[in-house]
């Protein structure tokens, strides 16, 4: 085998594994070698449990599976003998020491090396400890063909556990870290920061290599890319798409330089998160084998951006948009429903709810005698559509996605068991005011890899009426929720911020107000329960990031 003097080719891997698809990860990772080794590498770096796909949350508790994961890295260290690249990969382990979260080094035909992360992040969408046991210490660093490279996990470099500097202190002389790191807003900006940060502690470059992908409610943005010792950037692949990337490190004097690799230009702030929702679906409705989706399209803004997203994330074959229209139903709605879909070029259906919606309030009728009309009546509007969603649903086997923005779920401005039906919702962490912004955005680009047409999916009109839930006559969300910049904002600071009703008011906000949203957003807490997943946008999502009891008579009283 070469020994590595002055010259070093490492091929990134930004791959998109499927968790729980051992075999079909390992292909995907032969496949990556062989074209790695066809453009002269001498390692390929993957990611973090790639084997396994990221997170495996408590799949790795079941025997089968690691002894499953375990062979396949043993299958896929066989490879290595044929004297190709090596490569560093991630996988479950279980020794003596417990179950781990590791990396392992195959060359030679063999596992030359293994090394278990450390720092098991257990915050916000993480849940690490639950499953692994840490790595008892930081194995220093693996000579690889006469590189001494330092192979930090993930959280290892954000921590201050000090693995970094062990690894440095040890003499390694280049750090490969293996990640799965989810995207939220402005996330790509802090790994650099964290990176910089190890970089200045240790005089090393780091080489930073993500996933892609999306898995239930996270999406894995890959974005990976190196700083050099100097502190610049080095290379940036792209984000939300896969790549297998050759990097050119040559020594100089004791430092490896990184001399070739790409450096792509990032999405930032609209564009990203649109990207991600469209990832996160389309991920979610393949890796689950959905033909395609289906939704209600109202005329509203929230179905319209949900429809744009599904046909740019399945392509418009794969897309069905129903309108229900009732008596509360607007021409205009009806006319911008069509023309919505029109400019997607997805399939429209008009199906009336009159008769099932009549037919309830028949049945009803003796119960609900000298009862006034109400919330019960405008429920089962909502409900009957969502029924007969999902009658389409389970006839022609696509999946409903539900439409709900993140103030209206914050809120539990939403019915049960009605508009909340459906497998998967790709605006969940939106608030509203993201909603708005999202459709200008994509009425002026399209996303790169999208599925759907240029030029103005969402017409302007949808953009620019009154949101209104159309249950009642004349109705507006603005009789029961108070203006959504307002809402926005107060819900941000609640949920992202967890502030106190006092630092809110002092943002100028109405202190009644204030304790209202607060007071809303706690009593929606069972309607989240039941709420479909839907892609992480921001900081903080409900699901995996923000968990509260649903019983809870705490109330800010400040
Ligand atoms: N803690 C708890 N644990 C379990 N269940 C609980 C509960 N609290 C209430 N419930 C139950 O939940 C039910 C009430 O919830 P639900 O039936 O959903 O109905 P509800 O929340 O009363 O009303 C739905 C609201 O959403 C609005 N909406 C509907 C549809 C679309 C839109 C839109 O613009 O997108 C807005 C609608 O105008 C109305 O204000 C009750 O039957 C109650 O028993
Ligand atoms: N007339 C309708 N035809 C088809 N689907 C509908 C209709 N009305 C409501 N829906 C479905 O129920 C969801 C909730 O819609 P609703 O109109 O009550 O308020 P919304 O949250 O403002 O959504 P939108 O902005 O999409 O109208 C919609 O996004 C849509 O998927
Ligand atoms: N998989 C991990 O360890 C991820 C944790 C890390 N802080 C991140 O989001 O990038």
């Amino acid at each position: 085998m070469d020994r590595l003097t002055d010259t070093f080719r490492i091929a990134v891997a930004q791959l998109n594994p499927t968790v729980g698809d051992i075999a079909g990860n390992l292909a995907m990772a032969r496949k990556a070698r062989a074209e790695a080794a066809a453009r002269g590498a001498d390692l390929v770096l993957f990611t973090e449990l790639f084997i396994a796909g990221y997170p495996p949350e408590d799949l790795v508790l079941k025997p089968a599976f690691l002894v499953a994961c375990e062979e396949a890295i043993r299958d896929f260290a066989k490879d290595t003998a044929d004297g190709g690249p090596g490569v560093v990969i991630g996988t479950p382990l279980k020794r003596a020491s417990g179950i781990h979260n590791s990396v392992v080094v195959l060359d030679h035909g063999e596992i030359i090396a293994e090394r278990y992360k450390v720092d098991l992040p257990n915050y916000g969408e993480f849940d690490e400890k639950r499953v692994f046991v840490a790595g008892p210490h930081i194995g220093g660093p693996v000579n690889y063909r006469g590189v001494r490279i330092g192979l930090p996990v993930c959280e290892d470099i954000w921590g201050d556990l000090g693995v970094c500097e062990t690894l440095a202190e040890a003499g390694a002389e280049i750090l490969l870290v293996t990640n799965g790191s989810p995207y939220h807003r402005g996330k790509v900006d802090r790994r650099h920061q964290v990176v910089i940060r190890q970089v200045i502690e240790t005089g090393l470059p780091i080489l930073y290599a993500n996933m892609v992908g999306g898995q239930d409610e996270l999406v894995f943005d890959g974005a990976s890319f190196a700083i050099q010792a100097d502190k610049s950037l080095a290379f940036q692949m792209p984000e939300f798409a896969e790549d297998l990337a050759l990097t050119v490190w040559k020594r100089e004097g004791d430092t490896w330089i990184c001399a070739e690799g790409p450096m792509v230009r990032l999405p930032e702030n609209e564009e990203a998160d649109y990207t991600a929702c469209v990832l996160g679906l389309r991920d979610y409705v393949n890796k689950n084998g959905f033909p395609g989706v289906i939704l209600g399209l109202s005329g509203g803004v929230d179905s319209a951006l949900c429809a744009a997203m599904a046909v740019d994330a399945l392509g418009a074959e794969r897309v069905r948009a129903v309108m229900l229209p009732y008596r509360y139903t607007s021409q205009g709605s009806v006319e911008d429903a069509e023309k919505c879909a029109r400019a997607l070029g997805c399939k429209y259906d008009y199906l009336p709810i009159h008769e099932p919606v009549e037919g309830f309030m028949r049945a009803l009728e003796p119960f609900f005698e000298g009862t006034d009309p109400g919330v019960t009546e405008e429920n089962l509007q909502s409900r009957t559509r969502g029924t007969l969603l999902m009658a389409l649903s389970n006839k022609f086997g696509s999946m409903v996605i539900t439409t709900g923005n993140k103030s209206e779920m914050s809120v539990g401005y939403a019915t049960l068991y009605g508009d909340m039906n459906g497998g998967f919702n790709p605006i969940k962490d939106l608030y509203k005011m993201q909603v708005y912004a999202l459709c200008r955005w994509r009425n002026a680009h399209v996303p790169v890899g999208a599925l759907g047409p240029a030029g103005e999916v969402i017409p302007v009109s949808i953009i620019e009426k009154v949101p209104s839930a159309e249950l009642r006559e004349n109705q507006t969300d603005q009789d029961t929720l108070p203006p959504y910049p307002v809402l926005d904002d107060i819900l941000e600071c609640l949920v992202e911020n967890e502030m106190s009703v006092d630092d809110i008011v002092a943002r100028g906000h109405d202190r009644a107000l204030v304790h209202r949203v607060e007071h809303m957003l706690y009593v929606a807490e069972y309607k989240r329960r039941q709420a479909a997943p839907g892609v992480k946008i921001t900081r903080k999502n409900f699901g995996r990031d923000r968990r509260y009891p649903i019983t809870n008579k705490f109330r800010d009283r400040s």
